[in-house]
């Protein structure tokens, strides 16, 4: 199914986007409505307009549930697992959740590399922004998606300087680059949506203990 706007997804967003920037646990640091639409929503819906998404994804890192809840309004047939190792972030998003009356989202407290010790390769795609450089992302999300899954990154205009330190990760992972949608969401924020597949089964060290990829990182320092 593509992503678009009806009426009532308008409204849920909006409602989000109200319950994000007033939270009592500061889960974003936006707190006018202008740049929250399109810092918040904008970023994620852009490069979503064109693809077809179905299955069941998890936003690993989702923090105050972006992009995941903003992706459970726009692909309501869809499951969508909102995995953060903060406990009270995933308490507040459990709140939104329930208020929105989203039946499609849960909401999980649990670091991504224990994540993949019951769940892996349970998911057809895993999103991210703003959790860690592209090859740390790639390694925590790799495990959790089946072959011809997709990873979804948001990045920055950092992409290039970061690019050949991910394709070396991705090499390692089983991950061949799709595509990356280039995107603009003012005249001068430029942004990238990058897309990998996985092409053949994540070797079964990755990903490896809890705080490595962090430490190690399989792009090089
Ligand atoms: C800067 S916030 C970004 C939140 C949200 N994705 C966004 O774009 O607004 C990064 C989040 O990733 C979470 N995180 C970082 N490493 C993680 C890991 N290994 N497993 C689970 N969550 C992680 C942090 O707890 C934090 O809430």
């Amino acid at each position: 199914m593509k992503a678009f706007l009806n009426k009532d997804k308008r409204v849920k967003i909006e409602s989000y986007l109200k319950f994000l920037i007033s939270s009592r646990h500061n889960l974003t640091a936006i707190k006018d409505p202008t740049e929250a639409y399109q810092k918040h929503f904008l970023d994620i819906y852009l490069p979503l307009e064109g693809l077809n998404l179905k299955g069941n994804f998890i936003d690993i890192g989702t923090g105050g549930g972006v992009p995941g809840i903003i992706c459970a309004i726009l692909f309501p047939e869809s499951e969508w697992t909102l995995l953060d190792s903060i406990g009270k972030k995933v308490k507040e998003i459990e709140t939104f959740i329930s208020r929105l009356n989203l039946k499609n989202v849960r909401a999980v407290c649990q670091r991504a590399e224990e994540h993949a010790v019951l769940n892996r390769e349970k998911y057809s795609g895993a999103f991210m922004r703003a959790v860690a450089r592209a090859d740390i992302c790639l390694e925590y999300a790799a495990p959790l998606i089946h072959i011809g899954g997709r990873i979804y990154l948001y990045r920055g205009p950092g992409w290039k300087e970061e690019k050949d330190a991910a394709e070396h990760a991705a090499s390692l992972l089983g991950l061949s680059i799709d595509r990356v949608i280039e995107y603009k969401i003012e005249e001068n924020i430029k942004r990238n949506l990058v897309i990998y597949k996985k092409v053949c089964p994540t070797p079964v060290e990755f990903p490896r203990k809890t705080g490595i990829a962090v430490k190690k990182p399989l792009g090089g320092k």
